[in-house]
Parts: structure tokens; C-alpha cells; sequence
């Protein structure tokens, strides 16, 4: 493993839930400073595959490096430690309803930090205006529309300087042009922050246009990598079908 280069490397990943195998050995390497983004089937796995990742899944075999440390053999205390280095946005944002805007973002630096409160809202109001949410403090998550609460869950995870964000299908649920911002913001994400990106999406069209390096989970296997080019050119029946969006090929609708 180049551990410079390499941030996250996955070696024979194995899950199953009872008898139905989800990952089944799965190889993965994300590189650093790159918007990765994992595409694949409805149901395939790539959610369990993030869960692995920030280690609230432990698999029935394989190894996870993070930075270079195997997680896999981590208890909870270690756990939370590399769990520092991550942002996370949730396909929900997931927000706290009861906070308004300036409350969740600052929520993860009044429990991870010891800053003073001006010096969390310095944080605060950088985050808030990187996302273009400047002025939206008092705001409560009710009165937002679908496509700011995604900044407010993207201006929190970015609030503890994170290494890695993962973007669990960021732009699900949003109007074409909002989808568009969120994709900026992703990319910002890793210009501006110098962040990983690591992107779970169902967008091919996006996915095209903002990815560095592509990977295609099916059949609990990564089938096919590399940059939206190569994907684009691959000749596997399955990549194809599946990049093109056809109902007719190996991929059975069932
Ligand atoms: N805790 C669990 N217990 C049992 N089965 C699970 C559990 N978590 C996930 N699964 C199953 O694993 C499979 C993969 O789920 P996962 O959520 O990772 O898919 P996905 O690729 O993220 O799908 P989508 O794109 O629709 O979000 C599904 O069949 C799901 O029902």
C-alpha cells in the first residue's frame, strides 16, 4: 500500500446479514485528495460498504486500513479517534430539529474542541458562508428547503476540518439545479478543504462530470475503476448497461 497516496485500502471485505451476502470479498482502493465516487444497484451494498468504512459495521472477514491502521480489530475508544478524521452527510443531512442552523453546525466543535464560543462562531460563520448559507443562523431545519438542509449537514461535517467526507447520495430528492450546486460544493469540498471525497451516488450524469476515480460495486465485488473516461470506455455488458442506464443487458430487474 502506498500509504501516502492511499487513504483508504480495503483487502477481502466479506458481509452477511444471516444467509444473504452483501460484500463478498471486496477489494477497494481510495486515493487521497480525489472525489471517489461509488456507484452501483439500489440494494447492492454500497451503504453497508460506507458503514464498514467508518466502522459502525465490522465485517465477518477482511481487512480496513485507514491511513494506514487496520480498523477492523478496533474497540469503540479507538474507533472514535480515527472517527475524527471523517465528515459524514447523511442522505437526510440529518439534522437536529430542535437546533437552528448556527446550533447544529457548531454542535460537533462544542463536543470534540475545547474553542471558546467566538471562537466556534468564527468556525461557524466560515462554514456557513462556504456553503452559501451566510445570515441563515437563526434558521430552524423546518423552515429549510431539501437542498439547504444538505449544506447545513455539509457545513457541519465540514466544521472539524475533516480529512474524508463521505456523501451518502448527496443530491437525492433535489431540483436539477440545486443537485448542481451540491456537486460544486463537492468538488469545493476537495479544492478548498484539500478533504477526500468519498461519494455514494445513483447520478451517472454528475458522477461524469465531478469524479476523479469511479468504482462499481455489484455482486458484493468493486467490478470496475478508474477516471470517468475509462468507465465510459469499458466494455464489460454489466459497466455498460449499468453507466447507460439500459432496462435490456446482463442486469436483471427483478
Ligand atoms: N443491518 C442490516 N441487517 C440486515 N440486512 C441489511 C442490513 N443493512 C443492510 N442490509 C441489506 O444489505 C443490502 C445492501 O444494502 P445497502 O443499504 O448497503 O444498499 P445500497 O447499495 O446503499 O442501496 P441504495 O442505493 O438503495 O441506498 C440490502 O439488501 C439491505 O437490505
Amino acid at each position: 500500500m502506498q500509504q501516502d497516496r492511499d487513504i483508504i485500502h480495503i483487502e477481502s471485505l466479506y458481509k452477511s446479514f444471516g444467509d444473504f451476502r452483501v460484500l463478498d470479498g471486496l477489494d477497494l482502493t481510495l486515493e487521497k485528495d480525489r472525489v471517489n465516487i461509488i456507484i452501483g444497484r439500489s440494494g447492492g451494498g454500497k451503504s453497508v460498504l460506507i458503514k464498514h468504512i467508518i466502522g459502525l459495521l465490522k465485517p465477518d472477514r477482511g481487512r480496513i486500513l485507514v491511513r494506514g491502521e487496520d480498523i477492523v480489530p478496533m474497540d469503540e475508544g479507538a474507533m472514535a479517534r480515527v472517527r475524527r478524521d471523517f465528515g459524514m452527510l447523511f442522505q437526510e443531512a440529518a439534522l437536529f430539529d430542535s437546533l437552528n442552523v448556527h446550533e447544529n453546525v457548531a454542535f460537533p466543535l462544542h463536543e470534540h474542541t475545547s474553542k471558546s464560543y467566538s471562537e466556534i462562531d468564527e468556525v461557524v460563520q466560515a462554514k456557513l458562508a462556504a456553503v452559501g448559507l451566510q445570515g441563515m443562523d437563526k434558521k430552524m431545519p423546518a423552515e429549510l428547503s431539501g437542498g439547504m438542509r444538505k449544506r447545513v449537514g455539509l457545513a457541519r461535517a465540514l466544521a472539524l476540518e475533516p480529512k474524508i467526507v463521505l456523501f451518502d447520495e448527496p443530491t437525492s430528492g433535489l431540483d436539477p439545479v440545486m443537485a448542481a450546486a451540491i456537486n460544486e460544493l463537492i468538488q469545493r469540498t476537495r479544492q478548498e478543504f484539500g478533504a477526500t471525497c468519498i461519494v455514494i451516488s445513483h447520478d451517472i450524469d454528475a458522477t461524469m462530470k465531478i469524479a476523479d476515480n469511479i468504482f462499481m460495486l455489484y455482486e458484493g465485488k468493486i467490478i470496475a475503476r478508474g477516471s470517468p473516461e475509462e468507465l465510459n470506455e469499458n466494455t464489460d455488458p454489466v459497466v455498460r448497461q449499468f453507466i447507460r442506464g439500459e432496462a435490456r443487458g446482463p442486469i436483471k430487474v427483478n
